[in-house]
């Protein structure tokens, strides 16, 4: 039977270390702040929204929340964005995705500030981490956060053959550069990728993003991998699930992340560990 790399523990560990640095941070007259900015009514951000903003005022950050309603108009979300850059109470900015399709994204994020771009989507930052450029910059929470839980359960990255399936901005393209800056090689698949298994029961470290359950079972992966699930997806009885079959996978697999209770608390608990690093970084 495999390890269960447990997010909730993990989360929890990090975010007494992140309440920590909040308390020294006060000491000095400094309170983080975060302002998530929300368009329209989309059942999963609303969930994750809520979530974020609890956490945020459980560890002593300021934490608003802006919502607009689903037919916000560009120029008033890009005002706000605008806003938040020149108030000096708020030095993390996220816009949360998806957005309704009358907004440009792209301009959205390009509008923030990137010293106050916490989810390391400006294509200043994005551009640093493909470059593997030293020095401090966000970085995406949600691969953030599965970085530090390897770390954490002692999983080698270096000399691994590590496999992505997904090619988002938000998961597979971001934890593409931190692999491979870890020096493992990593293969990449999207969904045109022809046979799929040669690279999946080749994987030391199969990291899946995908969005479909039961995507990944025992015959795809390889004896003693590590598989790091993303995916959030409902059962058809309502239950939250992962794109793996965690019941079969975890006969073959080394290490596994349960959903819920893997990624999904690591990565609001490096979203609030990056809120903290920004506010020092703007020191
Ligand atoms: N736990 C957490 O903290 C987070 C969870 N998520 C969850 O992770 C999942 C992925 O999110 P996100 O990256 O934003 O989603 P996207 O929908 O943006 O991307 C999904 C990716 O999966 C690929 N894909 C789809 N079908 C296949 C297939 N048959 N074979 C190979 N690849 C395939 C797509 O390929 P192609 O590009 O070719 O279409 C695409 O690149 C979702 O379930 C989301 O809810 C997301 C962020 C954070
Ligand atoms: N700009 C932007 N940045 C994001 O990081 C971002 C986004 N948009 N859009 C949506 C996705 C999704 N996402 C999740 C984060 C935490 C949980 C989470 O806390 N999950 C818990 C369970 C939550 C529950 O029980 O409902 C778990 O997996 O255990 C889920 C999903 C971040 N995303």
């Amino acid at each position: 039977m495999a390890t269960i790399i447990d997010g909730r523990n993990s989360a929890a560990e990090l975010n007494a270390t992140t309440a920590r640095r909040v308390a020294q941070l006060k000491k000095k007259g400094i309170v983080p702040g975060i302002a998530v900015i929300l368009v329209g009514d989309d059942p999963a951000s609303v969930i994750y929204t809520r979530n974020k903003d609890r956490k945020a005022k459980k560890l002593g950050i300021r934490s608003i929340l802006k919502r607009f309603p689903a037919d916000a108009r560009q120029a008033e979300v890009l005002a706000t964005i605008q806003e938040f850059n020149n108030d000096d109470r708020i030095n993390a900015i996220l816009v949360q995705s998806p957005l309704p399709s009358q907004l440009d994204e792209t301009t959205l994020v390009q509008a923030i500030d990137p010293a106050k771009d916490v989810d390391g989507f400006h294509p200043v930052n994005v551009g640093k981490l493909y470059g593997n450029e030293e020095g401090n910059y966000p970085i995406p929470c949600t691969p953030r956060g599965i970085m530090t839980m390897l770390s954490k359960y002692q999983v080698p990255i270096a000399g691994s053959n590590a496999v992505i399936i997904g090619r988002s901005n938000l998961v597979g393209k971001p934890m593409l550069s931190l692999l491979t800056n870890a020096n493992a090689t990593v293969t990449m698949l999207n969904h045109l990728t022809p046979n799929p298994q040669y690279y999946t029961q080749n994987a030391d470290l199969l990291i899946v993003g995908v969005g479909q359950p039961n995507f990944i079972h025992a015959a795809d992966v390889k004896k003693g991998a590590t598989v790091i699930d993303v995916g959030i997806n409902r059962n058809s009885s309502g239950h939250l699930v992962g794109d793996v079959d965690f019941e079969d996978v975890q006969k073959v697999a080394a290490k596994i992340t349960p959903v819920p209770g893997g990624v999904g608390p690591m990565t609001i608990a490096s979203l609030m560990e990056q809120t903290v690093d920004l506010a020092e970084w703007s020191e």
